[in-house]
């Protein structure tokens, strides 16, 4: 049998990081060897068990990134855009891989990652689950097949505690529908409504967010023209799709060559 894959897991407490120890502790495949908060935080120096708690787990939150990315293999890290840049140059410089889950991230922020070279393999992404990530394929493909008499709007809901809009996974719908259509999203985003908007731009895609009580995740994809309407659907009723997803990319690492990877490499759909 192969030896377990050694993960850290930052932002322990988040609702993310503690998904994501349930997730590691009851794999086979890997090991929880290292768990980080933001410095300051009341867990810092506890057991991660025992400020779960639960039984003590030996695994103690630290809040020190390079102590513990000593001798792990992977770090899986849904925090937040500033410190997920420093979480990428400490593995990079530990030659640890990255999975990274945080959305949000500027266009800066993302450039400040460290480029794909001898040292760093990231694996990022805005949506781990499987089912976004096929949706992320079946919306080019429509938008490949339909021309601009189809108005396309993401629509995304969230729990009242998130940060960032629109959510990370309606950009990778935004991009895919750009994609699917041969423009680039920039050009045609239309990302605020407000006041006296004037009439619907032709071609532009445009995005909604709506914000309230425990929402996991809910993402539509809608192509609207004169008669009818299609759409398409991903609702996430369980952080566990997410953690499930950043834990095979995580193991699908192993023996990866450096760079900047997605899950749609991971799940074998990058091609289609
Ligand atoms: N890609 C995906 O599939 C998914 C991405 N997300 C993203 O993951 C991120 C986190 O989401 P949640 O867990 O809901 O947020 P949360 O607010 O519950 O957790 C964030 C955690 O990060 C910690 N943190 C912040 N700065 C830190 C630092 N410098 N060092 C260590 N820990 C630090 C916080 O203390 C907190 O425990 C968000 O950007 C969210 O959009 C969430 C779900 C799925
Ligand atoms: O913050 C969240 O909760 C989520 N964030 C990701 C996003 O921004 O798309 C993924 C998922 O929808 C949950």
């Amino acid at each position: 049998m192969t030896k377990p894959m050694g993960i850290v897991v930052t932002g322990v407490s988040g609702r993310m990081g503690r998904m994501l120890v349930e997730t590691i502790t009851t794999s086979e495949k890997a090991r929880l060897v290292g768990a980080l908060e933001r410095a300051g935080h009341a867990w810092i120096g506890q057991d991660l068990g025992q400020a779960m708690g639960s039984a003590p787990m030996g695994v103690m939150v630290s809040d020190d990134i390079a102590q513990t990315l000593e001798g792990a293999d992977v770090v899986i890290d849904f925090t937040a855009p500033t410190a997920t840049i420093g979480f990428a140059q400490a593995a990079a410089r530990a030659g640890v891989a990255h999975v990274i889950g945080t959305t949000g991230m500027s266009g800066a922020e993302i450039a400040q990652l460290p480029p794909p070279s001898r040292d760093a393999l990231i694996v990022r992404a805005g949506n781990m689950s499987l089912g976004v990530n096929l949706l992320v394929q079946l919306t080019k493909q429509v938008a490949a097949a339909l021309d601009e008499d189809y108005d396309i709007e993401v629509i995304e809901a969230h729990h009242n505690q998130k940060v960032d809009a629109p959510s990370g996974t309606a950009l990778m719908l935004g991009e895919a529908a750009a994609q699917g259509r041969g423009v680039m999203l920039e050009d045609v985003s239309d990302r605020a409504r407000d006041g006296i908007t004037g009439a619907r731009q032709r071609g532009h895609i445009g995005f909604a967010a709506i914000r309230g009580g425990d929402i996991v995740g809910e993402h539509d994809v809608l192509f609207a023209a004169t008669g009818e309407r299609i759409i398409l659907r991903h609702v996430a009723s369980d952080r566990s799709v997410f953690a499930r997803g950043a834990l095979k990319a995580a193991l699908w690492t192993a023996g990866k060559a450096p760079g900047h990877y997605d899950m749609l490499d991971v799940l074998g759909l990058s091609e289609q």
